[in-house]
């Protein structure tokens, strides 16, 4: 082989493996790594053996794992490890959200634990910092802009509220062995100190510990030290990190990704998130779009007529443009749906009638589509039997632009946006970018 076709084939080696614990997170640390210099694909799921996915340098599994109870999502991720390393990567990221959505009872410890047993590894190094948007860790604390997570709007998520900052102690009520910590002197010391904390710690029996990150500057060295485990827990800034990392040490070579190509037609947003950021950005689009507020309460105990009336609304108002269906709510409008119905039980009948309304939309030749919210966008990419997901340009951060792929409709470009993310004019911004 010539140098040309070396570097080639280089490029299309599998170096690092991703299992996403949802579906924003996935296309969230897909454009990151794409960023960072990899070639990138992301699969819905572990995909089939005779699923035709482009060769690529990492590979990201989509999974709708962070809600799910804790002996699944532990038995979904060996899955998609067992399938990742066969594929031929040397190491595994779990990528779970930045403000470490989690209960007690799992995922992010019982997935962490079973996935270090399967490599036979020491310890995991875990960090979900993502400092490009306001996510840092310090003496183990995850901070959310300028408050701590306890106090930031997570406090108030309709799954997995987060009151709790400190991290070593949540992590220690979902894990089987001890947690600890690398703090920010050893991180700004650099990959070696690092891993010498990470070795004492794993001699001390520990099976995980929280490694802070306050900028993106301390992303390199964390790279450098997670890469020499066989495994990894944490959001796109430790991604960004082991990309760099598999880059310097020419595991990995720098490419540039291409464009999407268009696809045009009508665009609709679907939310199902109640994110602060999610309720600023749908505020906003009122603007400009017509929004049909879903009353959640009734939408539950009525499905089948919610169904209907978003879709008479669709009809009406998309041949005028763009137009928004949400179920997003109040945190006290959400605390009282749930109070009546189960935070569960609504939130999986929220979801899945965001998902239905997507399949009948889809059907009508919608061909443009954002969805906000983690849960709420693995439902609607499931219900559309989406396969597997090519990475465009950056919306923002942690949101790129997507094309379906492998869909029984056809072209389909999506935009799945973390509830959290994005800035008031989101929306205005994933119409434009969308091809
Ligand atoms: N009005 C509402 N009341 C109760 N639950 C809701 C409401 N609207 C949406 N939900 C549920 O809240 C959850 C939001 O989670 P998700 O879609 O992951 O958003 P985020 O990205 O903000 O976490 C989903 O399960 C969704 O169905
Ligand atoms: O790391 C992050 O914050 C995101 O990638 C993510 O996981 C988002 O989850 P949702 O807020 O549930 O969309």
């Amino acid at each position: 082989m010539d140098g040309n076709g070396q570097a080639e084939a280089q490029k299309r080696a599998l170096a690092l493996g991703c299992i996403a614990d949802d579906h924003t997170g996935a296309t969230d640390l897909a454009n990151t790594l794409a960023r960072a210099g990899l070639s990138v694909v992301q699969t819905i799921g572990v995909p089939d053996p005779d699923l035709a996915i482009p060769a690529a340098e990492a590979l990201v599994v989509a999974l709708k794992i962070r809600s799910v109870p804790a002996q699944e999502a532990v038995s979904r991720a060996r899955a998609a490890r067992e399938m990742l390393v066969a594929a031929g990567a040397g190491h595994v990221l779990y990528k779970i959200c930045s403000t470490f959505d989690s209960t007690d009872a799992g995922n992010i410890g019982p997935v962490t634990d079973a996935l270090r047993a399967d490599a036979g590894a020491a310890i995991v190094p875990v960090c979900p910092a993502f400092p490009g948007t306001g996510r840092t860790v310090y003496q183990g604390h995850l901070f959310v802009g300028d408050r701590l997570l306890s106090e930031s709007p997570l406090k108030d998520h309709p799954l997995n509220p987060m009151r709790d900052a400190d991290l070593v102690r949540v992590l220690s009520r979902q894990s089987a062995a001890p947690v600890g910590l690398v703090a920010h002197a050893d991180v700004r010391a650099g990959a070696e100190a690092i891993g010498k904390r990470l070795a004492a710690l794993a001699g001390e029996g520990r099976g995980a510990a929280i490694v802070d990150a306050v900028c993106d500057d301390d992303l390199i060295p964390l790279g450098q030290a997670a890469l020499a485990h066989p495994v990894s827990t944490g959001a796109s800034g430790l991604g960004h990190g082991l990309a760099r990392a598999l880059i310097a040490s020419g595991r990995a070579s720098e490419s540039v990704s291409s464009a999407l190509p268009p696809v045009g037609g009508p665009a609709v947003i679907l939310a199902g998130s109640s994110s602060a950021a999610t309720r600023a950005q749908l505020a906003a689009a009122q603007a400009f779009m017509p929004v049909m507020r879903i009353d959640a309460a009734a939408a539950i105990a009525d499905p089948e007529r919610a169904l209907a009336d978003a879709l008479a609304f669709a009809r009406e108002k998309l041949p005028s443009g763009p137009l928004a269906i949400a179920t997003s709510a109040e945190p006290e409008v959400v605390a009282a749906v749930q109070a009546r119905f189960g935070a569960g039980f609504a939130g999986a009948a929220l979801e899945g009638l965001l998902a239905r309304i997507a399949e009948h939309l889809v059907a009508y030749g919608l061909r443009r589509l954002v969805v906000a919210g983690g849960e709420t966008s693995g439902a609607v990419v499931e219900a559309l039997q989406i396969k597997a997901l090519r990475i465009g340009a950056e919306i923002a951060p942690g949101v790129p632009a997507t094309l379906a792929l492998g869909a029984p409709a056809g072209a389909l470009a999506l935009a799945l946006k973390s509830g959290n993310f994005g800035g008031e004019d989101f929306f205005a911004r994933a119409l434009e970018a969308l091809p």
